[in-house]
């Protein structure tokens, strides 16, 4: 089972969320950002590198909010999704992914990744 990080980061009522890269697994799929959790390494510390890394991003990690495991064809991945409070001003996207600033509402316009799907569940009946 591979272990996953994943952020919910929320600002002025929008929720922060990326696409991964074309001809990556899943590619062009919408997810909420983060990876995979590394030898040694604590979840939420793997959360914050992969966030720095991936958009160039500090925050503070803090609860859970959910977590799903979720068997894909060919990997089993469980997902630690974690509420996150921004720390930075702007979004810099290192590796070229797209990232969108979306509402709730919004959500059901991206095509998101199987095992995200509780988590925008989730996401839609929280106030
Ligand atoms: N970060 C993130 N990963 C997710 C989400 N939903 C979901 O199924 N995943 C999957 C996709 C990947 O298999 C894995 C995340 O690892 P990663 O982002 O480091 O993946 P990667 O492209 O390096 O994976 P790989 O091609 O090396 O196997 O979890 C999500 O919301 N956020």
């Amino acid at each position: 089972m591979i272990v996953v990080t994943a952020a919910l980061i929320k600002a002025n009522g929008k929720i922060l969320i990326a696409q991964r890269p074309a001809g990556s697994y899943m590619g062009l799929k919408w997810e909420f950002p983060g990876g995979k959790v590394e030898e040694g390494e604590h979840p939420q510390e793997a959360l914050r590198r992969e966030l720095r890394e991936e958009l160039g991003i500090e925050v503070e990690v803090r609860d859970i909010f959910e977590v799903v495991s979720h068997k894909y064809k060919d990997r089993h991945i469980l997902l630690l999704c974690y509420q996150c409070r921004l720390l930075s001003r702007n979004v810099t996207p290192r590796e070229g992914q797209s990232y969108r600033w979306v509402t709730k509402e919004e959500l059901d316009n991206y095509e998101f990744t199987e095992a995200d799907k509780p988590i925008v569940n989730k996401l839609r009946k929280t106030p």
